[in-house]
């Protein structure tokens, strides 16, 4: 090596001074060799540095050289494979899972991954607010749950309060590649951009992917089950709603998480105590396996329906919910009143739904569902086909109408029933279908099989009112304690004005008392207070929803709401007096609006129509006179023809030994005549064919004049008299007059039958149409 340097150093040395290989150093004498040149080329100044050390440490840097470049050559060489090696490495000796930023899946490894300790001491990393994917349809829900849920409890995330909202901040490991261990195993968590998703926005275009070494991938699966848990876990105590919605501005279909609710318990719906058993019963007894199996055994489709009808604001929706939450089981709602609750759409989301869920599907009765299988109390639709119903369009359209629509855009009732029971349905599901017109619906909709239970839901009765009453005066755990009395410090008071902690204790345990005992009088109070209540609310008049919203006025003074009470029910009429008027003034002037415009439509439908039967009617007369015309003019050459026809015919009668100068005569004549006309006489072969010699002599005695003037075709056959006696009929023209008169003048050709006689050679050079026989 050193000879090999020496030499480099050598040949660099005399290149670059061009003098011999060692020269003496500039500074301390000693000898400068090739190797300490060719250093300085790549690193200036290291012979100086070099001399430097030797003379005050005595440490001779050449010894090193040698080993200082080896460790180039090696840094330059890993630098170069290594790459090939790890690729090698993650091909073959390594397990990864994608996951990808549009799915569910996302915001449950998210969610672990920010409560790991890896991701809290990252050098570097991303802060959110919401852990969920950036895709708006995983993105918007529960954002409000997580405020008050997270917390800081884990040391995953930090609460930050600003004007009065609370707002976890989360943190995860920025773009990049993280390690980590998990059960003993070191893991790779890595964030990158994807450049696949072309449309989608800069924050969406995102994926995450974690590896671990070896070829099974047990715990990365593991690890996923772990997330999926954790996720499920903080969802636990409530129910999942999501909503049937059309992504984007685009029309495809899909569920949207929207919200996560916190249970709500059955007690607070308030129903028939019996109804309410009946129903928890049979889906208890519908959602237990040994159900399923027996509904497999018997071949019965696995499904139960339920109709929940009454009133608006009778609890409908509330008890739906209510059941989900019970049943720890997801709701997919989709109001049928939504314009993009079309045949295609509800079919597509109907074969997302999971196995085991509540589908809520509301307000069938707006769906235009109303249109019965029946058809006797069908409301008339203006087009399309018999079951199609209005006001079920594509997206984009809501108008309403149904002319516009295309068929496909619609929602009909068989496609809603083929939907419900059809192969696109999931069998396991909960069906629950309310609306507020029963009467309305198609009993093939709500027969047995695809509605089971009906359950009928009313305004409040007496003891209604007074249950209402106590769910929300009696006060219950969790509810928070009142401090009315607490003076709240003002901004600009001084530490001075501030109260000791002592007096601040005494006053706030003060407040906790006063609210105790308030709270005491209050339960002692709530039933009694009910009962009064509910006499100042008449019975069957309102719904749950409206009492609730008057209590709710009052929900800290219970004694306010009783007193308040009868005053409301005033109101509350003259309200509903008022709203009714005004909607059917609304009502009124929308039909008659419609009417006018219907009106109008018609009024112009006619114009239009009468217009075009004008034009028609007027095309008609011009075409009439033009053919009156034509056939006068072709009347008035048929009858000079006819004349000149008998006049030849005549003269070939009186003349017929002089033929050919009467042949002659004619074809003088005709050259001046519009149309020239012959006859051809077709013999037939048959049997008749004795004739035929006979024919042949009497053919120069065709009458020329016929020749020339006419051309009719006569097919020869059975018996003259009959076809002449057919000719001679009112329904032969004249031409056909001619021929007869020709034939008749054939008294040569006693034994020819004339069968057809074809008239060609109008005056203007067409067939005249003439010549049926
Ligand atoms: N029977 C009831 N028990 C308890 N709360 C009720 C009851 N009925 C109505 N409410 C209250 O009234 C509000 C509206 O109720 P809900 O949405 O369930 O009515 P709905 O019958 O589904 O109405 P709509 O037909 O308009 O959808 C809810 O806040 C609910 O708490």
């Amino acid at each position: 090596m050193d000879t090999l340097l020496q030499q480099m150093a050598g040949q660099a040395a005399s290149c670059s001074s061009g003098a011999s290989f060692t020269t003496p150093a500039p500074a301390t004498g000693a000898p400068v060799t090739g190797q300490m040149v060719l250093l300085d080329m790549f690193f200036p100044g290291f012979s100086t540095f070099s001399a430097f050390v030797q003379k005050n440490l005595n440490i001779d840097l050449n010894l090193y050289i040698p080993l200082v470049l080896i460790c180039g050559i090696l840094t330059f060489a890993w630098q170069y494979f290594s790459t090939y090696v790890w690729d090698l490495i993650d091909s073959y000796m390594m397990s990864v899972v994608d996951v990808r930023t549009d799915d569910e899946i996302y915001n449950m490894l998210m969610g672990w991954v920010a409560a790991q300790k890896f991701a809290q001491g990252a050098r570097r990393f991303v802060v959110n607010t919401n852990l969920n994917s950036r895709f708006w349809w995983l993105w918007r829900y529960d954002y409000e749950d997580e405020e008050e849920e997270d917390g800081s409890e884990d040391g995953s995330s930090h609460s930050s309060t600003k004007g009065g909202s609370k707002k976890v901040l989360a943190y995860t490991p920025t773009f990049g590649s993280h390690w980590f261990w998990y059960k003993g195993r070191l893991l790779c968590f890595r964030r990158s951009q994807s450049r696949e998703m072309g449309f989608a926005l800069p924050s969406e275009r995102e994926e995450i992917s974690i590896k671990c070494f070896g070829r099974n991938p047990w715990i990365l699966k593991e690890l996923l089950l772990e997330a999926r848990q954790v996720y499920m876990k903080r969802d636990e105590a409530k129910t999942l709603i999501y909503r049937g919605t059309t992504k984007g501005s685009g029309s495809e279909p899909t569920w949207q998480r929207c919200m996560a609710r916190t249970s709500r318990p059955f007690s607070t719906v308030i129903l028939n105590e019996k109804v309410k058993k009946d129903l928890i019963d049979d889906v208890t007894d519908y959602l237990n396996p040994a159900t399923r199996r027996w509904y497999a055994n018997r071949g019965i489709p696995y499904r139960r329906g339920y109709l929940l009808h009454g009133p608006p604001g009778t609890g409908k929706s509330s008890l739906s919910l209510a059941l989900a939450g019970f049943f720890k089981m997801r709701i997919y709602i989709v109001s049928l009143s939504s314009i993009a609750a079309n045949e295609e759409n509800l079919a597509s989301l109907f074969s997302e739904l999971p196995r085991r869920c509540v589908v809520l599907l509301e307000d069938i009765d707006t769906a235009g569902l109303t249109h019965t299988r029946e058809g006797d109390k069908a409301p008339i639709v203006e087009s399309g086909s018999d079951d199609m119903v209005p006001g079920q369009l594509t997206p984009g359209d809501g108008t309403g109408t149904t002319g516009a629509a295309q068929p496909s855009g619609r929602l009909s009732l068989s496609g809603l029933l083929n939907i419900l029971d059809g192969v696109a349905s999931q069998e396991g599901r909960v069906l629950i279908m309310t609306t507020n017109h029963i009467e309305k619906l198609d009993k093939a909709l709500i027969r047995p099989g695809r509605v089971d239970m009906i359950v009928e839901f009313g305004r409040a009765d007496k003891e209604m009112t007074a249950a209402i009453f106590r769910a929300i005066f009696a006060p219950l755990e969790g509810d928070e304690v009142d401090t009315p009395n607490t003076i709240p410090s003002s901004p600009t008071s001084t530490t001075k004005d501030l109260p000791s902690p002592e007096a601040a204790a005494a006053e706030k345990e003060a407040a906790i008392e006063t609210q105790r005992l308030h709270n005491e009088a209050t339960l002692r109070n709530v039933t009694e207070l009910a009962t009064r209540f509910a006499e100042k609310i008449p019975a069957h008049e309102f719904s749950p929803a409206e009492i609730q919203g008057f209590l709710l006025k009052h929900k800290r003074n219970a004694q306010a709401a009783v007193e308040g009470a009868e005053q409301w029910v005033v109101e509350a009429r003259k309200e509903k007096v008022e709203k009714e008027l005004k909607e059917a003034k609304e009502k009124r002037e929308k039909e008659e609006k419609e009417a006018k415009e219907k009106a109008e439509k018609e009024a112009k439908e006619k114009e239009e129509k009468e217009k075009a039967e004008k034009a028609d009617s007027k095309d008609k007369t011009d075409e009439e006179d033009k053919r009156d015309k034509k056939e006068k003019k072709k009347s008035k050459g048929k009858s000079k023809h006819h004349k000149r026809s008998s006049r030849k015919s005549r003269r070939y009668d009186s003349d017929s030994g002089s033929s050919s100068s009467s042949s002659s005569d004619s074809s003088s004549s005709s050259s001046d005549s519009e149309s020239e006309s012959e006859v051809e006489i077709i013999e037939k072969k048959s049997s008749k064919r004795k004739h035929s010699s006979k024919k042949k002599t009497k053919e120069p005695a065709t009458p020329p004049s016929l020749v020339k003037e006419d051309t009719i075709n006569i097919v020869v056959a059975d018996e003259v008299p009959s076809v002449i006696a057919a000719m001679a009929s009112p329904e032969v023209d004249e031409n056909t007059e001619v021929a007869v008169e020709a034939i008749k003048g054939l008294d040569a050709l006693p034994q020819i039958s004339v069968t057809e006689v074809r008239s060609t050679g109008s005056e203007d050079g067409k067939d005249s149409g003439y010549g049926t026989p």
